[in-house]
């Protein structure tokens, strides 16, 4: 057994977790809290960065004492983290000039709007490989700078800084010593160049980006500085990071370009690793997948904006269910929806139809429909988003996609399962360990410090728990997809809809 532990910081979206992981990457110790999800506005959603701080220790210091380890065996600790969220903070007190924008957040539409008219959709694609979309930090900066008092000129002055989580992270626990963030990262912003490995001078003068906010780019098992003693009372390395996606595809040990996985936490992302070639497909966006040493490896990518967070939903806001493995009891004692289709787009539509004006619906609802058919579509709505953006992938006959890896939180839930490798037609592959995200960050930090001496070893650890096999007819599979897609047409372009009807009422009204 290798000497010491390596620690992986995971700050997701909901909530954050510090897992210890040993050299069989076995779970040594884990902590995890959510915090608070702040609404100020429908279609807003933020978070308070001293919050995420705050927890995120306090789970260092749990998982340490739990798992009986001392925190001077830690060898190296690597950072995940929610992607595109965007923290600006004051760089002589620390203190955030506004909270977190979330990536799901849609406040910066406007500005999306604006660089459509500007005419910059063709050169974000293919710079960024990104999509003009609110999703990404870029128009979360700008609106940070234009709507908070003084803070456009504190910017230009050079007193604040930008990052995404893992940067705040490394900041903190190196007592500002590290404003650093690594090439994965640095993929989602909408101000990174993924051809040129730099931040893009003429993306960030078209959307008012001041360059001095922005933090230097690393490979992502490069070295992100030492813990301050003082925080966590010892030194230890951080030597890995990247966003939470691709840390998990690191963590599935798909490595060879053409493997993919699907994560399914609060968002449900599909990414495939496309090797040293970044590949370009509709509706799917272009992304740096890792970059180990100076080597950068791409990837092809699939977001779905609301995932788990739609159990969540049926949790917190329709108040159907208690916990969110509920849905999995409550779907199961029916045999379908009942012709009930859940779409939540929430926050929108994302890949593959990208419509920032799209709100969710629930259709098909009968006299006998009741609240099990709606928790049975909210988990379903799961696997249809799934088969929209891998139907991208499929329709490229370059690609052959014969098995999906899956992980996160709600792959504990087995009919949800079943349900996906029955509507995909291919198998679903559950891994021994699902906290793949905390596993990438864990491997990339012990490669930073040759704790794992390379990725063949890593490969070896990856093992299955589950295969799920397709039992539905594809007469079924069809019909099913085809009512899924009728419902998503629904759901688009809500609220401009809205816009315009309330502008045709206005002019009635002159009129
Ligand atoms: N048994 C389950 N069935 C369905 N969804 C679940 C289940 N358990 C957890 N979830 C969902 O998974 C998400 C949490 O997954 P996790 O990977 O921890 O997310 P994140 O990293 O985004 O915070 C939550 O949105 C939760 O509702
Ligand atoms: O919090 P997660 O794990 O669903 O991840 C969110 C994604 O990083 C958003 O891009």
């Amino acid at each position: 057994m290798g000497k010491g532990f390596v620690m992986a910081l995971d700050a997701g979206t909901t909530g954050v977790r510090t897992i210890i992981f040993n050299k069989n990457s076995e779970i040594v110790g884990v902590s995890s809290k959510e915090f608070k999800q702040i609404y100020p506005n429908p279609g807003w959603i933020e978070h308070n960065p001293m919050e995420i701080l705050k927890c995120q220790l306090e789970t260092i210091q749990d998982a340490i004492n739990n798992s009986g380890v001392s925190i001077n065996e830690i060898v190296s600790i690597g950072i995940t983290n929610q992607r595109e969220t965007t923290v600006i903070w004051d760089k002589h007190t620390g203190k955030p000039v506004y909270n977190a924008i979330v990536w799901s957040s849609r406040q910066t539409a406007s500005y999306i709007e604006k660089w459509t008219e500007m005419g910059l959709n063709d050169v974000i694609r293919q710079k960024t490989g990104l999509i003009n979309d609110p999703y990404f930090s870029a128009s979360k900066i700008a609106w940070i700078l234009d709507n908070v008092p003084n803070a456009r000129d504190q910017a230009n002055k050079g007193d604040l800084l930008f990052g995404t989580i893992d940067t705040w992270l490394i900041w903190n626990l190196t007592k500002g010593k590290s404003h650093t963030t690594d090439y994965s990262n640095a993929a989602r912003t909408m101000i990174f160049n993924i051809l040129t490995l730099e931040w893009d001078v003429e993306l960030c003068n078209e959307f008012t980006v001041p360059m001095s906010l922005l933090p230097e780019v690393k490979p992502s098992n490069g070295d992100f500085g030492v813990t301050d003693s003082s925080i966590l009372g010892a030194s230890i390395p951080i030597r890995g990071n990247a966003g939470d996606q691709q840390a998990a595809l690191f963590g599935q040990a798909c490595f060879k370009p053409g493997m993919a996985k699907k994560t399914f936490g609060t968002a449900g992302v599909f990414v495939m690793n496309t090797g040293q070639t970044p590949y370009y497909l509709d509706g799917l966006t272009t992304t740096i997948a890792w970059g180990l040493d100076n080597k950068i490896t791409y990837a092809l990518e699939g977001v779905v904006f609301s995932c788990g967070s739609t159990i969540q939903w049926l949790r917190d806001g329709a108040k159907m269910i208690h916990g969110s493995s509920d849905s999995e009891w409550y779907a199961d004692q029916i045999e379908d929806t009942g012709g009930v289709y859940l779409v939540p787009a929430f926050s929108g539509l994302s890949a593959p139809d990208w419509d920032m004006y799209a709100r969710g619906i629930i259709v098909g609802i009968t006299g006998g429909t009741t609240y099990q058919h709606i928790i049975r579509a909210g988990v379903e709505a799961m696997a249809f988003q799934t088969k929209d953006i891998l139907n991208c992938v499929l329709e490229n006959k370059e690609i052959a996609i014969t098995e999906l890896r899956i992980d996160g939180g709600a792959v504990k839930n087995n009919l949800l399962c079943q349900f996906q490798t029955d509507i995909l037609g291919i198998p679903v592959v559950r891994p021994t360990v699902t906290e793949m995200t905390a596993l990438g960050a864990a491997y990339l930090a012990g490669l930073g410090v040759g704790y794992w001496s390379d990725t063949n070893e890593i490969e070896k650890n990856w093992s299955i728990e589950k295969v799920f096999h397709p039992l539905m007819s594809k007469e079924k599979q069809r019909k099913h997809y085809q009512g899924w897609k009728a419902a998503v047409n629904l759901t688009r372009g809500w609220t401009k809809k809205l816009e315009i009807e309330e502008e045709e009422t206005e002019v009635n009204i002159v009129g």
